[in-house]
């Protein structure tokens, strides 16, 4: 049973287990009534073929709720774009597959290239900036929910809870984000959010001082999920990371553009899984390698324009500060699994923790070398401005990818 702890800094919604999901959808139905909802799948094409997503999709076709499914479908060549318009043509909603690799979409990436503004690199941060991009193209949603297509766990009461708190007009909230603890297969997992991130914001804390920047990064009890919900008025001016630090990079955006007020995490499910990523300890372009790198980043560059001085000798002290900080959380998680019946293995666990100081001291010498370096895609605001008929644009091709390639 959950607790209801508030920890003061953003509203914690917990699910209690006193409300019964078609309930809690019945309401839902009636907001959408006034303020439409749209759900962004960012996906890769492989997960059309892994096991989440054609459970993820049997659920959403019950959902009554939703005005609109825009899906990303990132790394497909033509035929599986086709394949992947049949995949999820079974969805009742209104819904749109955006082939982002497709000619068209490509030539519109150039012409960002020609005025300086296009994303740095491929992956899931632009995918979601381009779901974004089509959302604001389509001017008719209120509500804006996301989350990611590998998840093995999916219900679709996790849909319902993680849009609540945005959609019901009587709240404050401009962005929810989910929360949950992530077990499966008998093992508590989460390793860079138990591993590193955790002890590195009580790291930081000891070692640059209080910040309230910090404060709020702690209160947030699953920092790296991939499920937030906003309502879209907010979009426009949201500036989202093009590597691995989007979810952390989300979290700093909406700390620098609302009031704590309007933030809340949300309970989504009381156990989640998903594809587990290699740590990759021999090559730190890949893996949970290449995300704790960028994760640091991100936190350095956020308090350095927040007026941190960093130097090497800070970097230094911090890995130290932070290695300790890390045993002793593994303590913690060490017993709270023991005791709940699940596994935690302390050497491997250790060997993530010695990795994670060797990136903290990694992205602290790429961010001495480069302290401009921003991996930030452009908002969508700055785009219009540079290009007013851009976003019109996106959807025409969008909608003539589909024509053009039809599922057949
Ligand atoms: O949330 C995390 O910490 C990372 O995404 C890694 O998760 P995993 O250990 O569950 O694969």
């Amino acid at each position: 049973m959950a607790d209801f702890h508030q920890n003061g800094n953003i509203a914690t919604l917990h699910n209690l287990r006193t409300r019964d999901l078609d309930d809690l959808t019945y309401e839902l139905s009636a907001f959408a009534e006034t303020r439409k909802i749209t759900l962004i799948l960012p996906s890769l094409y492989s997960e059309l073929e892994g096991e989440a997503l054609p459970h993820i999709l049997d659920e959403l076709a019950q959902v009554p709720y939703l005005h609109r499914i825009v899906i990303g479908l990132d790394q497909a060549d033509e035929a599986q774009f086709r394949h992947a318009q049949r995949f999820f043509s079974r969805l009742p909603q209104t819904h749109m597959v955006i082939w982002n690799d497709s000619p068209r979409m490509q030539a519109l990436v150039q012409r960002l290239e020609r005025l300086g503004l296009a994303p740095q690199e491929p992956g899931k941060g632009r995918n979601v900036w381009t779901c974004i991009g089509y959302l604001i193209a389509c001017a008719d949603s209120a509500v804006m929910a996301l989350h990611d297509c590998d998840i093995l766990t999916y219900d679709r009461e996790m849909l319902a809870r993680l849009i609540y708190p945005v959609a019901n007009p009587g709240f404050p909230y401009q962005m929810a984000k989910g929360y949950y603890p992530r077990i499966g297969d008998g093992k508590l997992n989460g390793r860079v959010t138990r591993l590193l991130v955790s002890p590195l914001l009580i790291a930081l804390k000891r070692v640059v001082g209080d910040r309230d920047y910090l404060d709020y990064l702690r209160s947030f009890r699953y920092p790296l999920s991939g499920e937030f919900a906003m309502r879209t008025p907010t979009l426009p001016d949201l500036r989202i990371p093009s590597d691995w630090g989007l979810e952390i990079g989300v979290l700093s955006e909406a700390w620098r553009n609302l009031a704590p007020q309007s933030v809340c995490q949300v309970e989504i499910s009381d156990a989640y899984d998903h594809k587990h990523q290699e740590l990759s300890p021999e090559d730190a372009s890949r893996g949970l390698s290449r995300m704790s790198t960028d994760i640091c980043k991100a936190i350095f560059r956020k308090l350095a324009a927040d007026g941190t001085v960093f130097t090497p000798n800070v970097f230094r002290t911090l890995k130290a500060t932070y290695y300790r900080c890390a045993l002793d959380l593994l303590e913690s998680f060490y017993a709270d699994a023991r005791m709940n019946g699940l596994a935690v293995d302390r050497h491997k666990e250790e060997k993530s923790i010695e990795l994670f100081a060797e990136n903290i001291i990694r992205a602290g010498q790429v961010f001495l070398d480069n302290p401009h370096e921003s991996p930030f895609i452009p908002t969508w605001n700055r785009v219009h401005s540079a290009d007013p008929e851009f976003l019109a644009d996106m959807r025409r091709a969008a909608a003539a990818d589909l024509e053009e390639y039809a599922a057949g």
